[in-house]
């Protein structure tokens, strides 16, 4: 690594020498700390110019590539990225490019219908599907755009030479690598800033003047401020002076000897295997997502309604909470151990520690809610009036705190709750049964999180069958919160009851 670090100094980069660049066994590369760093110190600057963007690559002013302007900041970035790689050492990052990985990084995104068809079959109905889904961008898809856009050019055109694997190749390197650097460069690939892994508890982060003049890059005044920022990219580009660097700042202390993680954003494993082709064990930041439909058949299920509850709550007919009730429903549930706030009512998730999100718990209580409202029904001991849906909802919520600590029908006493006690066995058996409608839709629902891990600990090797060990690895991770998730909510002995009378011991509707 000696060679990229001194191509980095050469470049401006300032690097401090309590931090080192290491090179692993598989050929990864990773940052560590030669001796303590304490917080808020700043252990890397780079250049804002030393970023390959597509602002700053050679083809930046290409008119060929005036079309990728309507496509998304990865396949653009990954065009010019290619075409750096393919430049060999006449490109100005050949040093930094050739420390990269040589070959596609295997990204879920990249992941092929057919040669990875096992790996994608045991990610069927998880997040990571959904994320895959949710970009746009898959192999195939890359490829037929590829094809396209390349039909297009002109013959002596500077990427009309690319291959189709050149360009996965430089997608592979800027979905897994590429930060969002400013408002002019967008996504760059930032020398040195993408040697570090991820973490959840990060020890540094990545700094970096986003507000920019979007047309120069300048953070002074230009004189694109007075034609209100334009876009076009002016001959008179200034990206030296001021502080026109990405920094690497530390936030925790860091021990000597410890490898020195980044955080690449707040992503769930989904996105992290769909975007890096990696996942974190007991990630903090894991998030499934369920659909509105399984928890709007599960309510119809238990109450035995026909509305179409799903329709209600997409057009937000349902509930719709407002400023000063929101900040309420958030103290309220500050602490509470089966409900998490979130601002999204939308939202329908379950997050690391196993505790579904608001949305989920309103729409799964969306009938009972519902029928109070202006019912004029008396709940006995009740501190709240039916026809206030928040008071009742944070009663509810209550209760399912008090009866989940205690885990036994002691407390609260139930003679001060009265029937809200029996709606919320019925919400409850929603939740299960929605988490276990969840687990149905997957790849073998009757595995559970342990089997899954043996079969991905059987697996050894590269290729296919190490995507093969990274979904089902995922897909352990996911099964053990959904199902830690459904059993907490079986709080009582009778909703236990309830539950079993309609599952078997698998966990299947019988
Ligand atoms: C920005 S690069 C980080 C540097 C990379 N290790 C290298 O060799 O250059 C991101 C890639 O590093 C790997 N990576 C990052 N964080 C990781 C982690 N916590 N566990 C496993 N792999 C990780 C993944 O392959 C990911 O696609």
């Amino acid at each position: 690594m000696q060679g990229l670090r001194e191509w980095l100094v050469h470049n401006d980069v300032f690097i401090d020498d309590r931090l080192g660049v290491q090179r692993c066994s598989d050929g990864s590369a990773l940052v560590v700390a030669l001796a303590p760093i304490p917080p808020r110190t700043t252990v890397a600057t780079i250049p804002k110019s030393l970023c390959l963007s597509h602002r700053s690559s050679s083809l930046a002013s290409d008119l060929d590539l005036a079309s990728l302007d309507d496509v998304s900041p990865n396949i653009r970035l990954a065009v010019h990225v290619a075409h750096e790689i393919a430049c060999g050492q006449t490109s100005r990052w050949a040093i930094y490019l050739d420390h990269c990985p040589r070959r596609p990084v295997p990204i879920g995104a990249l992941w092929d219908r057919d040669a990875d068809g096992k790996a994608l079959r045991w990610l069927r109905g998880t997040r990571a599907a959904r994320e895959l889904a949710s970009s746009g961008e898959d192999k195939t898809r890359l490829i037929s755009w590829f094809d396209a856009f390349t039909r297009k050019l002109r013959i002596n055109s500077a990427v009309a030479a690319l291959s189709v694997d050149d360009f996965l190749h430089g997608y592979s390197l800027v979905s897994s690598r590429a930060f969002h650097v400013d408002a002019y460069h967008t996504l760059a690939l930032v020398p040195l800033a993408d040697i570090f892994n991820h973490s959840d508890t990060p020890h540094v982060h990545l700094a970096s003047d986003h507000w920019v003049c979007p047309a120069c890059g300048t953070l002074r005044e230009c004189s694109h401020d007075e034609q209100g920022g334009g876009s076009a990219v002016g001959a008179d580009h200034d990206l030296t002076g001021g502080n026109d660097t990405c920094d690497m700042v530390t936030e925790l202390d860091v021990f000597a000897g410890e490898e020195v993680y980044n955080t690449y954003g707040r992503l769930s494993n989904g996105r992290l295997l769909a975007s890096y082709g990696f996942t974190l064990e007991g990630s903090e930041q894991d998030e499934i997502l369920i659909d509105q439909s399984l928890v709007a058949e599960a309510v119809r299920r238990q109450f035995g309604d026909v509305r179409d509850l799903g329709a209600e709550a997409r057009t937000g007919s349902l509930w719709k909470f407002r400023d000063p009730t929101l900040s309420y429903l958030a103290d309220a549930l500050a602490q509470h151990p089966l409900v998490v706030w979130d601002r999204d009512q939308a939202k329908l998730s379950i997050d690391a520690d196993g505790r579904i999100s608001i949305g989920f718990f309103v729409l799964a209580s969306s009938l009972f809610l519902g029928a109070q409202r202006g019912s004029g029904s008396e709940h006995p001991g009740m501190s709240c009036s039916p026809d206030d849906p928040l008071a009742l909802l944070v009663e509810l919520l209550e209760i399912a705190e008090a009866r989940f600590e205690a885990s036994e029908d002691t407390v609260p006493d139930r003679r001060h709750t009265g029937n809200l006690e029996e709606h919320l066995r019925q919400i409850a058996l929603v939740i299960h049964r929605a988490c276990t409608a969840y687990v149905e839709r997957q790849e073998r629902p009757e595995l559970d999180c342990e089997e899954l891990l043996d079969m991905a600990d059987s697996l050894s090797g590269e290729g296919e069958c190490a995507k093969q060990e990274l979904a089902l690895r995922y897909l352990a991770g996911e099964r053990l919160l959904v199902q830690r998730t459904a059993t907490q909510w079986l709080f009582s002995a009778e909703i236990r009851c309830k539950a079993e009378e309609r599952i078997d011991c698998k966990g299947r509707e019988v």
